[in-house]
């Protein structure tokens, strides 16, 4: 016999069920959020709490209306460390003198918080898990930033490959970025991820390119999962890792996965073959944690591959694309960042006037005013209340400013605060203009990540991607200089503390000029 949903449901009964268990579920939920709140709103400590009016909901709508006013506003207010109603609980902001304080803590953990919000399970398939949970970490610090010096220039290969393949035109307009950007970083960041020959397969390229942008509508969490964290943890748990885009993307990766290490397996039994010679990150992972080639280990590479295109990809995307609007934003900066460059290539004794320059590790760390350039971007681009990390902890944990963050419980960053307090980022005046050259001289690389530089997070767990992301972002926006100018065909919005009102992503159309 078979039932259709209408069928089930035409039985009056089986409504009444569905409506009763419904209810009784919203009502748990309800009390479970009202304990959590009370539980949370203890009012043990000194630290001022951002006022609201309705429960549940506190600041969390009104903060993301507007991060940027809001993260100012009640910083202006309540200084460093206040507490407000944020997805769902009273939480601990902190900001300039006490995030350190926040990320050199073990107790506190970024990724126990990211695991909550996404799910345990937000990549994984339903087999064993092959690969330790450190495999990214090692791969990332222990082979790619260590070998930068071979992947850097090979990825710029790449990327100059897929501008050939574009055949762009001698004037173009695009009329947004971000998409036109991914392109290039997905191609960069396979060449070393996956290695030559896979980031010339275009299904896998596609997963490269579009695995964000197809899982993110999903992933990209509704009010109701914001504000009640018991919603979204059944979300996670139950109904995403079983959404359509997640399942399209690992078929792809998995099956070009399987396709590559079948090829590599049959090379390796070759008398030419080199066996200490590491290819790329998938090479080092197969060598460092050898595994029969089953279902099992070819789900858990794919989980790795995922991850890198939502750490690696898509935040490196987003970077570059902010640093080009930027750009756009601010077009007298163009020339003379071309004339840094001219003089950096020629110093190398490389002719700059030759077609395509390969860009090296060695003319990235000479090129410190585009370096400033890019600091400068990702401090003004730090607007928000952001970097959550959990009390994974049995103990309360009391910060030094009184605030106490019960287990469990999560404390965030005011990353406003830490990047536009005159205290705190020393020298540095007028932080709320735009000046791109403000760190040249001054030892602010954009990748020394410190008490007034978290972009990429800050201390033993701060980002080991992100001299390989510097990299990337250096030469995409070196390559653009170079052969283009550059300039706006509409208004430029970007969302950063130095221009107004606008939220979202930057956006407007940006027309190339090839020089
Ligand atoms: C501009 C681009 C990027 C930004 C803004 C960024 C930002 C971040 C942030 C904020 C964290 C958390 C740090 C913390 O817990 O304190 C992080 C962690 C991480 N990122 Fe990046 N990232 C970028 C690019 C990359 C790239 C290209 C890779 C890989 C090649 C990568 C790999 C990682 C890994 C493996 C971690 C976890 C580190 C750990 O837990 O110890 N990231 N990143």
């Amino acid at each position: 016999m078979q039932f259709s949903s209408s069928s089930i449901f035409s039985d009056k009964r089986v409504e009444n069920t569905v409506v009763t268990i419904a209810s009784i579920t919203v009502a748990v939920a309800l009390v479970k959020t009202t304990l959590a709140l009370v539980k949370s709103n203890d009012g043990s400590e000194k630290v001022p709490m951002i006022p609201y009016k309705l429960p549940f909901i506190g600041s969390t709508f009104k903060y993301y209306a507007n991060p940027l006013k809001f993260a100012k506003t009640n910083s202006e207010k309540f200084g460093s460390v206040f507490r407000m109603h944020f997805h769902g609980a009273v939480t601990t902001v902190v900001g300039a003198k006490d995030a350190p304080e926040i990320f050199n803590n073990p107790d506190l953990s970024f990724l126990a918080s990211k695991n909550r919000f996404f799910g345990g399970s937000f990549f994984e398939s339903s087999g064993k898990n092959t690969l330790p949970d450190k495999t990214l970490k090692d791969v990332v610090m222990r082979h790619l930033t260590t070998n930068l010096n071979d992947y850097s220039p090979r990825a710029f290969q790449q990327f100059l490959q897929e501008i050939d393949r574009q055949a762009l035109d001698e004037q173009f307009t695009v009329p947004n970025l971000l998409p036109f950007l991914r392109r290039f970083v997905s191609k960069y960041s396979a060449s070393a991820f996956v290695g030559l020959r896979m980031c010339q397969d275009e299904d896998l390229i596609s997963a490269f390119e579009h695995a964000v942008a197809d899982i993110g509508p999903e992933f990209k969490p509704g009010p109701s999962r914001v504000i009640f964290p018991w919603f979204n943890s059944f979300y996670t748990k139950y109904l995403f890792p079983k959404s359509d885009a997640v399942k399209k993307h690992r078929a792809l990766i998995k099956k070009s996965l399987s396709k590559e290490i079948a090829k590599r397996t049959s090379e390796q039994l070759q008398d030419n073959y080199i066996q200490d010679k590491i290819e790329d990150n998938l090479d080092y992972i197969l060598k460092k944690y050898p595994h029969e080639i089953d279902d099992d280990h070819l789900e858990s590479l794919t989980t790795i591959i995922l991850i890198m295109i939502f750490v690696g990809v898509h935040t490196t995307t987003e970077a570059v694309t902010y640093v080009m609007y930027c750009l756009v934003k601010h077009p007298h900066y163009i020339e003379e960042l071309r004339r840094e460059q001219e003089q950096v290539v020629s110093n190398e004794g490389i002719d700059y006037s030759g077609s395509d320059v390969i860009y090296t590790p060695a003319m990235y760390r000479n090129m410190v005013k585009l370096d400033s350039f890019i600091r400068e971007c990702m401090r003004t681009r730090m607007v928000g209340i952001v970097h959550a990390h959990t009390n994974i902890s049995n103990q309360d944990i009391v910060l030094k400013s009184g605030a106490i963050v019960k287990p469990g419980h999560e404390v965030f960053i005011n990353a406003f605060h830490v990047h536009h307090d005159p205290e705190n980022q020393g020298d540095l005046e007028n932080l709320e203009t735009f000046d791109g050259f403000r760190f040249v001289g001054k030892d602010k690389l954009a990748v020394k990540s410190g008490h007034d530089n978290v972009s990429f997070g800050m201390g033993k767990h701060a980002c080991s991607g992100r001299w390989f992301a510097i990299h990337q972002i250096k030469g995409i926006v070196s390559y653009f200089i170079k052969n283009y100018n550059m300039t706006p065909k509409s208004e430029i919005r970007i969302m950063n503390s130095t221009f107004g009102n606008y939220v979202g992503r930057p956006v407007g159309n940006v027309q190339f000029t090839k020089i």
